[in-house]
C-alpha cells in the first residue's frame, strides 16, 4: 500500500491550511558571546512545507533550528511556534510545547537502545504521559506497514539496519502528527539506497499528509528531496528558493563556501 492511501485510509486526507505559519521567527538574533549565530533572521514556515536549511560549516544552521524548536534561547527576536510565543515561555512551558508540536529526527537515530522497535516509537507517548488511543494505534498500525517495519516491532535498535533505525526514528517522529519535523542530517550515517528511501518517506509525509517539515543537511541530493531551499551564511538567509536540483544546490553552496573561506 503506498503511504498516501494508508495515511488516508485511517484520518482522510486533511486540507492543507496555509492561514497560519507553524514557525515564525521575527528579526531573530542568537550571540554566543561575541559570535553571531543568528543575526536578524525573519522566516515564515507554513504547514505541509518541507524545507531544507543549507550553509557553510557554522552558518548557524543547527542554531536556527534549535531556536525554531524551542531547544536554545533566542537573544532577541521573536520566536512563535504553533502559535505559541516561545519567549514568553519558561523552561516547562517551551518543553511543553516540545513535547506536543515538536518531532525530532537525528543523524544518529537516537533510539533507546534497550527498548524494541515498538517501544521507541510509542516512546513520546509514554514521556508526555498520553494514552495511545484506538485511533493513534490505528494510525501507528498504518505508519509501521507503509515504513516496512512490520516485521521488526520487536527487535531493539542493535538488531535493525542503519535504514530501518531511521525508520523506526520517523514512525516516532510521525506518530503523533506534530506541527512539525525537525530532521538534523538525517540521512548522515545511511547508504546511499537507504537515503534515498528515507528522504522519498519524508517527501511523502509532506506532500500526501501535509506534515511539516524542516530538514538540516549538508547534501545537495538531500536537499533537492525538499521544496524549499533555505541557505544561511554567517547567521543570515542568503537564499530562499523553491525546489533545485542537486546541481542548482551545489552552484548556489559553492559561492557561499568560497565567499566564507
Ligand atoms: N553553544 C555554543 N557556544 C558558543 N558558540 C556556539 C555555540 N553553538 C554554536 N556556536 C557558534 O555559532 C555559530 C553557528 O553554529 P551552528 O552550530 O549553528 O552552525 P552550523 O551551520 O549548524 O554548523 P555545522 O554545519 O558545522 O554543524 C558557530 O560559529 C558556532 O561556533
Amino acid at each position: 500500500m503506498c503511504f498516501a492511501a494508508a495515511i488516508s485510509s485511517v484520518v482522510g486526507m486533511p486540507s492543507i491550511q496555509h492561514a497560519q505559519p507553524v514557525v515564525s521567527l521575527r528579526e531573530v538574533t542568537r550571540t554566543y558571546g561575541q559570535v553571531h549565530a543568528l543575526d536578524g533572521v525573519t522566516l515564515d514556515v507554513h504547514r505541509g512545507a518541507f524545507t531544507a536549511i543549507m550553509g557553510p560549516s557554522g552558518s548557524g544552521k543547527s542554531t536556527l533550528m534549535n531556536v525554531a524548536a524551542g531547544l536554545d534561547d533566542a537573544t532577541s527576536g521573536q520566536v512563535f511556534l504553533a502559535g505559541a510565543d516561545l519567549r514568553a515561555l519558561d523552561d516547562d512551558g517551551r518543553t511543553r510545547v516540545r513535547r506536543e508540536q515538536v518531532g525530532f529526527v537525528f543523524q544518529a537515530f537516537n533510539l533507546v537502545p534497550t527498548l524494541s522497535a515498538a517501544e521507541n516509537i510509542a516512546l513520546p507517548f509514554d514521556l508526555a504521559g498520553r494514552r495511545i488511543d484506538g485511533e493513534t494505534r490505528a494510525w501507528i498500525d498504518h505508519l509501521v506497514a507503509v515504513l516496512g517495519l512490520t516485521n521488526r516491532l520487536s527487535h531493539r535498535p542493535g538488531e535493525l539496519s542503519g535504514g530501518q533505525q531511521q525508520r523506526v526514528a520517523i514512525a516516532r517522529a510521525l506518530a503523533s502528527r506534530p506541527a512539525i519535523i525537525f530532521a538534523d542530517e538525517p540521512t548522515g550515517n545511511l547508504d546511499s539506497r537507504s537515503s534515498r528511501e528515507v528522504l522519498t518517506l519524508l517527501r511523502t509525509a509532506a506532500q500526501e499528509y501535509g506534515q511539516t517539515i524542516a530538514m538540516v543537511s549538508h547534501d545537495p541530493v538531500a536537499a533537492s528531496y525538499a521544496d524549499r531551499v533555505l541557505i544561511i551564511a554567517d547567521g543570515r538567509v542568503v537564499g530562499d528558493h523553491g525546489r533545485l536540483s542537486p546541481q542548482q544546490i551545489s552552484d548556489l553552496l559553492i559561492g557561499f563556501e568560497v565567499g566564507a573561506a
